[in-house]
């Protein structure tokens, strides 16, 4: 792409973060999602592309403001994916790990993906292909220890803390790992581990389009990932179908989801998380902490930015 769009996707985090930090802990699940999505779109819709909105989660949740399919004001044709807001019930009940993110692309870059659920495992650069998704969770994580030349105990696994994951957990402990559980907002548990300091390795389901967002970061930031759709029915294959996805056993790989080198991300934290700090008010205006990256030449760059609202018109 010509520009680095990226630049410009953090202005728009940074204000979806905001407006989810304004509502956070009020407890309205809804309303804080809604806001959050509506204010990411005004930004968005200002880029000077010719934007298609790819993969959004709550397009058939008529409770939810749903995209435009088409964002920008004109120019150059690009895919755009938001998650405006993960982890919104994290967020509206003021609990952690809730943050914004957006990713543009070359068009066509992006994979759709159904709303199911995925498999994933994720590593950093460091680790690299040394995992299999077919092989069990003590087996990844002992291959983890060994390429970082670490013991296995001081492995740090990262998981999302759902019954669903009673399994997992125990095999992750029965070998020894420490485990970082999380109880939502599985991006930044998988950020984190291919940040590599509070996790080592990302293992677990959760949905499919989240497994996008973190390939478009293996693209800016180095990394690998592998992830299998659970299919529990001949109608989520119909949906898969649908999304141009006929291999029912495909394991899915970085270059799979994101289909160029040509990306950009972006994320602006809006309670803690496990991988940037949420917003902190101060007399008339906020601190935001985001992370903005670029597939073509690896620059990642971590912004603290302040912001007055009295000069924010949109705000
Ligand atoms: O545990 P669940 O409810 O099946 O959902 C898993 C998904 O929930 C999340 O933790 C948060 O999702 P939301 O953005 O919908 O709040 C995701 O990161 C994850 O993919």
């Amino acid at each position: 792409m010509n520009t680095n769009y990226g630049m410009e996707i953090v202005r728009a985090t940074e204000i979806a973060a905001l407006t989810a930090a304004r509502v956070q802990g009020l407890g309205d699940h809804i309303d804080i999602l809604n806001q959050t999505r509506l204010a990411i779109t005004k930004i968005l819709d200002r880029l000077p592309i010719n934007g298609t909105m790819v993969n959004d989660r709550f397009s058939t949740r008529p409770e939810a403001f749903q995209f435009p399919q088409h964002l920008g004001k004109g120019g150059e044709d690009a895919d755009v994916m938001a998650i405006a807001l993960e982890a919104y019930r994290s967020a509206a009940d003021g609990r952690n790990n809730s943050t914004s993110y957006a990713a543009i692309a070359r068009a066509g870059a992006i994979q759709p993906v159904p709303n199911l659920n995925m498999y994933k495992i994720v590593v950093g650069p460091k680790v690299g292909d040394a995992i299999d998704i077919n092989q069990p969770p003590a087996v990844n994580v002992k291959r983890v220890a060994r390429t970082l030349r670490k013991y296995t105990e001081n492995v740090t696994v990262c998981v999302l803390n759902q019954n669903r994951h009673k399994q997992l957990i125990h095999e992750i402990r029965s070998c020894g790992a420490r485990i970082k559980l999380i109880d939502e907002g599985e991006i930044s548990g998988c950020l984190a581990a291919i940040k590599g300091e509070k996790a080592d390795i990302y293992i677990g389901s959760g949905y499919a389009p989240e497994a996008v967002f973190v390939a478009a970061a293996i693209r800016c930031m180095g990394g690998y990932f592998e992830g299998k759709i659970f299919y529990e029915n001949d109608r989520d294959k119909k949906t898969a179908s649908e999304h141009g996805i006929t291999d029912y056993n495909k394991i899915f790989r970085t270059e799979d989801l994101i289909r160029s080198r040509e990306v950009a991300i972006a994320a602006t934290g809006i309670t803690d998380g496990e991988f940037l700090e949420g917003v902190r008010f101060t007399p008339n205006g906020g601190i935001t902490n985001s992370f903005v990256a670029r597939g073509e030449t690896h620059t990642y760059r971590s912004l603290t930015t302040n912001h007055f609202f009295d000069y924010k018109p949109v705000f």
